[in-house]
């Protein structure tokens, strides 16, 4: 149904447009090519592409906190329309940037208190306190801003934003100062678990390729000022190489559930089954269960190995070499239409005499996928 209300910060009547539309959004760095986008108002989508291709300016547009025309709307709201923009204020989102942008003169506790207090969807204190204790902030509660340290800062102020539980929840690179392995092992876990409960439109923005796997099924790109749909994950694993920015190294992996025993998940790949253990979550035959695989964990053959105590053995294509600035060789290889990644050494590279568009063995072990 065509929204055709004149007014913004209107509720439309409109049931069929209930997540993010954007129509026709032009800035001053996009008027040959102006933005279309159509989201859920719920799930978790990554954005990125080439650094200076424009997606601070696209959230800053989203947020109304740059000079744009064309047309928003968010659940049934016009934000935008033409030139006339609702204010920030008015718009049911959060925006959270790589410096932090914490009030100072206040404590951790005041910041967040203030969130809570302006919420509209505020979160019960029992779910503040967990959060709080997963992110390592309780014993920072009293700290003036002035003396947290920038990974800190970023840590309350992504905490802040989950306090504040906007419908709209925008993410500018928010953990590039806090240490990759607690990113990586506690907060992006207990962010996607919190988006679970308490779901969100989400978009994050990060350079991290790992991040973004970590957290969303689906991904934004952007380069040149030119945005994409919501594009799979492999699909910008392409773009990321195609355009050497980001650097992952763990592939995505994903498999349908054949059975669960003593820990010891069984899966179909393409016909081929490989292994998980040790695994935590619920899994029901038939399930896609999705996985991270370390690019150092695999290990590759010319010829099939024979039994050994490495559960996974999976005929692959190399389709590429990328020799890495450390002298190993990442392959970038092919089964099943999904793409993993492999680090060797030079050495092994030459004495398989590894070439393009052959069939390889990869192998590995049942405990290098990481559950998602
Ligand atoms: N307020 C502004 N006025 C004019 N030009 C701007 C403004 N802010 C950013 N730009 C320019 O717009 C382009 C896009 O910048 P933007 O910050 O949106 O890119 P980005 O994709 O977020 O980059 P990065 O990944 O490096 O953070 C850059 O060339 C930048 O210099």
């Amino acid at each position: 149904m065509d929204i055709t209300f004149p007014l913004f910060g209107t509720t439309t009547a409109t049931s069929d447009s209930c997540g993010l539309s954007v129509e026709g959004l032009e800035t001053s760095l996009n008027t040959a090519n102006p933005w279309q986008l159509s989201l859920p108002a719920t799930g978790v989508f990554g954005l990125t592409g080439p650094s200076g291709s424009g997606k601070s300016t696209l959230l800053a547009a989203l947020a109304g906190l740059r000079r744009c025309r064309g047309d928003i709307t968010f659940a049934n709201t016009v934000w935008q329309r033409g030139r006339r923009a609702l204010a920030t204020h008015k718009r049911a989102l959060s925006l959270g940037f790589q410096d932090s942008r914490l009030f100072a003169g206040q404590s951790v506790a005041d910041n967040l208190a203030l969130a809570r207090n302006y919420s509209r969807r505020p979160l019960p204190a029992e779910e503040c306190e967990q959060l709080l204790r997963a992110f390592g902030i309780a014993p920072l509660l009293h700290q003036p801003i002035e003396l947290l340290s920038g990974g800190e800062a970023q840590r309350v102020a992504l905490l802040r934003q989950l306090f504040h539980n906007a419908s709209l929840q925008l993410f500018d690179e928010p953990l590039s100062a806090v240490d990759r392995a607690q990113v990586l092992r506690c907060l992006l876990p207990t962010l996607r678990d919190f988006w679970a409960r308490y779901p969100a439109l989400v978009i994050w923005t990060s350079h991290d390729f790992d991040e973004i796997q970590l957290l969303a099924q689906r991904c934004l790109w952007m380069e040149s000022a030119g945005l994409s749909a919501p594009l799979s994950l492999g699909e910008v694993a392409r773009r990321l190489d195609t355009n050497t920015v980001g650097d992952s190294c763990r592939s995505r992996i994903e498999a349908r559930v054949e059975s669960l025993q003593d820990g010891l998940l069984s899966l179909d790949l393409g016909g081929v089954f490989i292994y998980a253990d040790r695994v935590t979550g619920h899994y029901s035959k038939g399930d896609t269960a999705a996985f991270l695989l370390e690019a150092g964990d695999i290990s590759l053959s010319v010829e099939k190995p024979g039994l050994s105590s490495i559960l996974n053995c999976l005929p692959v294509a190399l389709i590429e070499k990328q020799n890495l600035t450390d002298g190993r060789i990442r392959l970038r290889l092919i089964a099943a239409e999904q793409v993993f990644y492999a680090d060797i050494s030079r050495l092994s590279c030459e004495r398989l005499q590894l070439r393009e568009d052959t069939t390889y063995f990869a192998q590995f072990k049942a405990g290098s996928l990481a559950g998602l």
